[in-house]
């Protein structure tokens, strides 16, 4: 029977067609979906039915997903790190320019010109103006990026052939991670170092319960005067009462945004973007596929990549069929499940076994199928979330 995959935004063709409609179907509207495949629509651990055996992030960000629901639930939350970055790493650099020129202002500036019929009375109007709009280049300032990951790694890159100086801040900064950033990124070793010493901040770190309000007003109060913050984060990393009370001091001289808030909208220093960083054909594409190649991996084989709250497994088809089991990370379940086989005379032609913090979770390969009597054995034991039998 073809798996439903139930779509909660738009989502690109190019990832839909890696589902082949004889296998899958895929609507907006499902009462029982096998899986939900989603961007940055926010789920309620309520909205997840039953049936879901996974959801997957087409984007980098999982803050609009009930996680640690899905954990207990032993459901896998798969995104797609790296598949936005370079649009999001174009957008920072726009950021920039922004914030360092007076582009806005003088392209409002221009439009309001036109009543001005007569070309020599415009450029006049023009070359007597246009002082108002002087900025300072991005040359030889310092641009301190908190979180060297996927983004913010390019985006230390991007900003070093522009000449400036990097000063980077990355507490859990991964070995991958750390091998692609290029030596010439200053290491910070405290947050409130980055912020003290650079005339641009650019934020590109998870929304999390430790990184909410991150961005308070001691750090704002030490950055120095006619500083620039740029958030293409997320907003809650922010903290908005002391942000606003930055912008009015007058310490901060502008905040670039991709996250408009009620507050913040109509400020003259204040530039805000409709959450467009990830808006490009190609970015929507990259993530797309890698979201809908990880989900099929999953249904059809168990296995698991880039999944946020599941172990990293993958193991090549073997024998008659798989046995796809998540329990938690307690001893003697495995051996447990073992016994069970044995006792049906099920022979295990292969089988990986991986946890991670409080989940387990075991692909097993074996030369028979498993009666329903021996699955519900399984599914019964103490410790075992669920139990899946892929043909
Ligand atoms: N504006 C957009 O459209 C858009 C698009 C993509 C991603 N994002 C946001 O950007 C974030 C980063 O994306 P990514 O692809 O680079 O992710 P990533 O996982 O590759 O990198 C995130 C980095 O942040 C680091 N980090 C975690 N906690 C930190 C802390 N307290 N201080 C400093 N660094 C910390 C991690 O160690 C990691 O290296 C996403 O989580 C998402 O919220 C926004
Ligand atoms: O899907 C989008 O448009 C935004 C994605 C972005 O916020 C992310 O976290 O990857």
């Amino acid at each position: 029977m073809a798996k439903r995959i139930l779509t909660l935004n738009q989502i690109s063709v190019r990832g839909l067609e890696r589902l082949p409609r004889e296998r899958y179907e895929i609507a907006s509207e499902f009462t029982n979906p096998d899986a939900i495949l989603l961007r940055s629509h926010k789920l309620g651990a309520a909205d997840i039915a039953d049936s879901v055996l996974a959801i997957a992030r087409a984007g980098a960000g999982t803050n609009n997903i009930p996680v640690d629901a899905c954990t207990q639930r032993g459901i896998p939350v798969f995104n797609s790190p790296g598949a936005n970055a370079n649009a999001v790493k174009e957008l920072v650099a726009a950021g920039l320019l922004l914030g360092s020129r007076g582009i806005i202002d003088g392209v409002d500036y221009v439009a309001g010109l036109r009543g001005i019929s007569d070309a020599a009375a415009l450029n006049q109007a023009l070359e007597a103006n246009k002082k108002r709009f002087k900025g300072n280049e991005l040359q030889g300032k310092t641009l301190g990026v908190v979180g060297l990951g996927a983004i913010g790694s390019l985006v230390a890159d991007m900003a070093l052939t522009l000449g400036m100086d990097v000063i980077g801040y990355d507490p859990a900064l991964s070995v991958d991670a750390a091998w692609r950033l290029s030596s010439q990124v200053r290491k910070a070793d405290t947050l409130s170092m980055v912020f003290a010493r650079s005339d641009y901040v650019t934020l590109h770190l998870p929304a999390l319960e430790s990184t909410r309000g991150l961005v308070s007003a001691e750090l704002l109060q030490a950055m120095p005067a006619d500083s620039c913050l740029l958030n293409f984060a997320r907003q809650e990393i922010v903290d908005e009462d002391a942000l606003l009370a930055a912008l009015e001091r007058g310490g901060l001289r502008k905040y670039i945004a991709d996250f408009p808030s009620p507050a913040l909208i109509g400020r003259k220093d204040v530039i805000l973007m409709p959450h467009i960083g990830a808006s490009t054909d190609e970015a929507e594409d990259n993530c797309a596929i890698m979201a809908a190649d990880q989900l099929r991996d999953f249904l059809e084989n168990g296995n698991i990549r880039n999944a946020v709250n599941f172990p990293t497994l993958q193991l090549e088809r073997a024998g008659t069929c798989r046995l796809a089991i998540t329990n938690s990370n307690v001893p003697r379940i495995l051996g447990s499940v073992l016994a069970i086989l044995a006792e049906l005379d099920i022979n295990v032609v292969d089988m990986l076994n991986k946890s991670r913090d409080e989940l387990a979770y075991n692909l097993i390969d074996i030369d028979r199928a498993p009666t329903a009597d021996s699955l519900a054995k399984m599914q019964a034991l103490d410790g075992v979330i669920n139990v899946r039998h892929i043909a």
